[in-house]
């Protein structure tokens, strides 16, 4: 592809050299430079990709494009635009030839609810006979190829380079997660969404690297709603008018509140042995009862959201009931078969909004005790640390503290962050720093009718340590303890 055709939809200024030359590839990572490639270089969060310039150069580069002055090397076309990551998005789409236009496009912003709800709508849309892609927290999915994932929003030129392989394998519609820091870094630049969903908005994400306050947090959010052609948003969520501030898309409202263009009523919580699960009734725009065997409230709106999306897709409502009967997502309100007298759940809520209304659902379900485990993530929002604990303390009979992904700091500081934020609230606790000795403290002191939530770490099949990810998975921890009894 010649660069110029890359750089269409682009303001640029060429500093050196020709654009209208071809280009074998394009990279933004000095390791995988080559002949005949164009480097785009990234301010990183750890690095600078302006510092590997003379690096690609040597390695047969024969375009470079820069956000800052740096020294011309020679022989190379350079291109200066105002922000790389944005030129990448734009540069990827083209590359790929925009695949996005050749799929329905279906984007997911919010603090909690994002990957329940892009399941629930892969089933959904499933069930129509539609092959659909996914991209989010736990993996990408595209046909039968399913990658572990690294990001929830991956880079532009991965991003991009997905759908044309979705395109590829005979995908018609593509679910993913939009999330914050994905909008904010731009990757998901150059291309609109079909549709956009907003699920609900608490300060989250924000510290060194990430948002520098809520504000910001709120407005990359937003930015999905100036990026595609229809909006689904949660009316009850006190932001959603700050959300569509600027909109561009035309809006419908889903949630419990009189004025949703679709709605939930006639909540009822479901609780037989070993089985925790949510009924309730769809109105306004469709009318239908639904029954799901997953827990919690919070679930209604994710389900409710996927039904909206669905609408536009004429689903039959006997396919979505069906559906919703069955659907299970990997560490989400996931209940593991332990025992008959109590239960044993493993979740990913890693932040106050989700561990707030984890336990106040589970509240509703009337345990004889609510034992909630958990850690919390090291280089993450620190805040966190401190309302969990709290959080916890308050609302749990027993709070476990223990380790989640240190990464590089000292896993005791983390939990002394935490046990400072449970000391503020009445509940007891004990501290126990190997994830799997707490697990087994959990299980030993069991009783009957109690539910025990291992949080924070859902999916994952993986600690964090030092940079280096060793094997962990909640699942098999339970079920080693189980067997070690
Ligand atoms: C802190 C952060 O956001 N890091 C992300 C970021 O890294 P970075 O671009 O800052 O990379 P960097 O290492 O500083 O390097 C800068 C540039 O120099 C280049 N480089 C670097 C070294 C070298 O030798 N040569 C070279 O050219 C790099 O390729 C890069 O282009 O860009 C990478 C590629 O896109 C991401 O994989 C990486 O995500 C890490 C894994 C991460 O954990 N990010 C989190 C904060 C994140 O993005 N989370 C969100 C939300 C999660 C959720 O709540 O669901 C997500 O969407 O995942
Ligand atoms: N709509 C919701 N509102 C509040 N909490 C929720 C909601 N949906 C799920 N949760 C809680 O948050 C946790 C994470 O849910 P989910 O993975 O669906 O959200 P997410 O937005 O993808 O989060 P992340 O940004 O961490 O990937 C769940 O395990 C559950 O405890
Ligand atoms: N996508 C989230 C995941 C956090 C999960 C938790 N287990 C942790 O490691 O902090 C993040 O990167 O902040
Ligand atoms: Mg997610």
């Amino acid at each position: 592809m010649f660069l110029d055709k890359m750089l269409e939809k682009l303001e640029y200024t060429c500093l050196q050299g020709d654009v209208h030359i071809s280009i074998t590839e394009l990279v933004y990572d000095s390791r995988k430079a080559g002949k005949g490639h164009v480097f785009v270089c990234i301010t990183g969060a750890i690095s600078d990709g302006h510092a590997y310039i003379q690096e690609v150069v040597e390695k047969g580069v024969v375009a470079i494009v820069v956000e800052k002055d740096v020294p011309m090397p020679k022989n190379v076309t350079v291109i200066r635009v105002e922000n790389t990551r944005q030129a990448l998005a734009y540069m990827s789409a083209a590359y790929f030839e925009n695949p996005a236009e050749r799929l329905i496009t279906i984007g997911i912003t919010g603090t909690k609810g994002k990957t329940t709800t892009s399941y629930m709508i892969k089933t959904f849309l499933e069930n129509t006979g539609k092959k659909v892609g996914l991209i989010g927290t736990i993996e990408t999915i595209i046909g039968d190829k399913v990658i572990p994932a690294n990001n929830t929003t991956p880079e532009s030129y991965i991003l991009q380079k997905t759908f044309a392989q979705m395109v590829e394998a005979g995908c018609e519609c593509v679910v993913m997660e939009a999330s914050s820091q994905g909008l904010m870094l731009h990757r998901m630049d150059g291309f609109t969404f079909d549709y956009g969903i907003f699920t609900n908005l608490e300060p989250d994400h924000i510290g060194e690297n990430e948002h520098k306050d809520f504000d910001d947090y709120l407005s990359c959010k937003s930015k999905l709603f100036r990026q595609c052609k229809v909006g689904l948003v949660n009316i009850d969520d006190s932001h959603a008018e700050r959300i569509l501030q600027g909109h561009t898309c035309e809006v419908e409202t889903y949630g419990f509140s009189e004025k949703a263009d679709i709605r939930a009523t006639d909540v009822k919580l479901v609780h037989r042995p070993g089985y925790l699960g949510i009924a309730y009734r769809v109105e306004g725009l469709m009318n239908f009862d639904v029954d799901m065997n997953i827990p919690g409230k919070f679930n209604v709106y994710n389900s409710l959201c996927a039904i909206a999306l669905c609408r536009h897709f004429e689903v039959e409502t006997t396919k979505i009931q069906k559906a919703l009967h069955s659907v299970r997502v990997k560490g989400r309100v996931e209940l593991v078969p332990v025992s008959d007298q109590y239960s044993v759940m493993i979740d990913y809520a890693h932040n106050a909004m989700s561990l707030q209304s984890l336990l106040t659902t589970l509240r509703e379900y009337n345990p004889k005790r609510l034992i909630c485990l958990f850690g919390c993530g090291g280089n993450r929002s620190r805040s966190r640390r401190f309302e969990m604990g709290e959080i916890s303390s308050n609302m749990a009979d027993l709070t476990v503290v223990t380790s989640d992904n240190p990464r590089f700091e000292e896993p005791q500081d983390i939990i002394n962050d935490i046990i400072e934020g449970v000391k503020k609230g009445p509940g007891k606790y004990v501290e126990i720093i190997d994830r799997k000795e707490a697990i087994r403290y959990c299980i030993d002191n069991a009783r009957e009718g109690d539910v025990i939530v291992i949080a924070g770490k859902g999916h994952e099949d993986y600690q964090e340590i030092k940079g280096v990810k060793y094997h962990m998975d909640d699942r098999e921890l339970v079920k080693d303890i189980l067997a070690e009894r």
